[in-house]
């Protein structure tokens, strides 16, 4: 079969043939999307859904404007609709760039399908893209269901979002836009290896296809046999789900009932269901310990620091933890919830989050080794690592930023699973060496400081 078949036929699986719907064509000018295009305008007028371009001029490169332009003139010559973006310097946050850049590039997506009663956005990630997603996501670590990779097709706002190149090669692609003569635009940033993505893309999949040709073939083949996997485990917790739960909440005895292999698939569903938050089966491993073997007499267990388990005549119920904002005692830590504000002191409110968050916040990169990362007050003996290689102590930092006495000890810090201080929280962060190999950048966020008297630096 040849690659436009191929194509073809994916688009008739997820029903697009037709010229009655309008999907929207989120066009970089970079060679997969271009291909994309090309492959839609192939497709015979009978079948061919009306196509709107959406294009983003991210003003981060000098081509940018160029790239603009050459999408002008060929939209006007194949006579296609062409929505444009700019997203202005001005608008550019300090740090985030590239998550900010994506927030932006999917809002306008959005807002075009919007305006052009489109039911799909399709984009041009490719079976190499799906692959760096995996490797990502292996080196990072975390629960099975969030190794889940690029979706062929998702929800999104009113519609889809589709990747209908997903199964095929970058070097497919290539090879097609080499035979096609068509024009497109590098991105000189994909060759900067400092970036994760780009080392893994050039240096560890090429490396992994000389093991395997077939490397990209298996890693979607994974990827559909994860999703069936995750579906079959779904169906299999959400039934047996149903015989523990009476109105919300948990029956201890029947839960302890349940085979021992998915009591804490079931424990986390439910406690998914009653926060919507995931938290990983590493993470629930004390919590699904306590919950079996807690003497009658112990009725409430912490979560995290939004939700604490309530037990009361042998039912569990999730409540959320008591607004009143204590102290933490010398001794006492908080753990970290990823992408979720965590209340520190009456006048801190922090988080970490995988997406920049609009507050000032700062990117760091997080080893899968630092988890699980907690909330304590700092202590003597405290430090922080520096740049140039060397340490400085959190009481040094503290004296040389003028933090009165009578508010020093109050200062909260960011540590990780070995007591590493990687956050002095609202002083000073602690370095570390951006994109890692296996890193995960994440942004450390702090809101709402009004320590009066107190002069907050970073
Ligand atoms: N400036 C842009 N304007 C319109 N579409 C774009 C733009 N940049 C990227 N896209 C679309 O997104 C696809 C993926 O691009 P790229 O791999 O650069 O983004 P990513 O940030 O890695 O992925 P994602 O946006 O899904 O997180 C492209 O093939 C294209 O369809």
């Amino acid at each position: 079969m040849t690659l436009i078949q191929q194509f073809n036929r994916e688009l008739a699986s997820q029903k697009l043939l037709s010229p009655a719907k309008t999907i929207v064509v989120a066009v970089s000018t970079g060679v997969d999307s271009m291909v994309l295009l090309d492959l839609l305008l192939q497709v015979s007028v009978q079948q061919r859904p009306h196509l709107v371009v959406a294009h983003v001029n991210h003003h981060l490169r000098a081509q940018s404007a160029k790239e603009a332009k050459f999408l002008v003139r060929y939209c006007q010559e194949h006579a296609v609709t062409l929505k444009l973006a700019d997203w202005l310097v001005t608008d550019h946050p300090q740090t985030g760039i590239e998550a900010a850049g994506r927030q932006f590039r999917y809002d306008f997506f959005a807002k075009v399908m919007a305006t052009t009663d489109a039911t799909a956005v399709l984009t041009a990630h490719h079976a190499n893209d799906q692959a760096e997603t995996y490797l990502m996501k292996l080196a990072r670590g975390g629960d099975l269901a969030q190794l889940r990779g690029i979706q062929t097709s998702r929800e999104f706002h009113n519609g889809r979002l589709v990747r209908p190149l997903l199964t095929f090669s970058k070097a497919q692609l290539r090879r097609y836009a080499t035979e096609r003569q068509l024009t497109f635009y590098e991105d000189v940033t994909n060759q900067d290896i400092t970036l994760t993505r780009n080392r893994l893309r050039q240096r560890v999949v090429p490396e992994l296809m000389q093991v395997n040709p077939e490397f990209l073939a298996h890693v979607t083949d994974y990827e559909q046999q994860l999703t069936t996997l995750l579906a079959a485990k779904a169906q299999m917790v959400a039934s047996l789900l149903a015989t523990v739960v009476v109105r919300q909440q948990l029956d201890q005895q029947q839960w302890v009932k349940l085979p021992s292999k998915w009591r804490l698939a079931v424990l986390q569903a439910w406690l998914q269901e009653r926060t919507q938050l995931l938290m990983s089966a590493t993470k629930l491993g004390p919590t699904s310990h306590w919950v079996g073997h807690s003497p009658a007499t112990a009725t409430h267990l912490q979560l995290n620091g939004t939700f604490e388990l309530v037990k009361v005549a042998g039912m569990l119920d999730v409540v959320p933890v008591k607004k009143r904002v204590k102290k933490l005692r010398p001794s006492e830590k908080i753990m970290v919830d990823l992408n979720q504000w965590q209340k520190i002191l009456p006048t801190q409110i922090v988080g970490i989050f995988n997406t920049a968050p609009t507050v000032e916040n700062q990117p760091f990169s997080l080893l899968p080794s630092d988890q699980p990362l907690y909330w304590r007050r700092w202590q003597p003996g405290d430090q922080l690592q520096l740049k140039n290689g060397g340490h400085q102590t959190v009481r040094r930092i503290l004296i040389d930023q003028k933090v009165p006495q009578a508010v020093r000890s109050d200062v909260q810090v960011l540590v990780n699973a070995h007591g590493t201080v990687l956050w002095l929280v609202g002083h000073k962060f602690s370095y570390r060496k951006p994109n890692t190999v296996g890193s995960q950048t994440v942004f450390l966020a702090l809101k709402h400081t009004e320590l009066k008297g107190v002069h907050l630096k970073r």
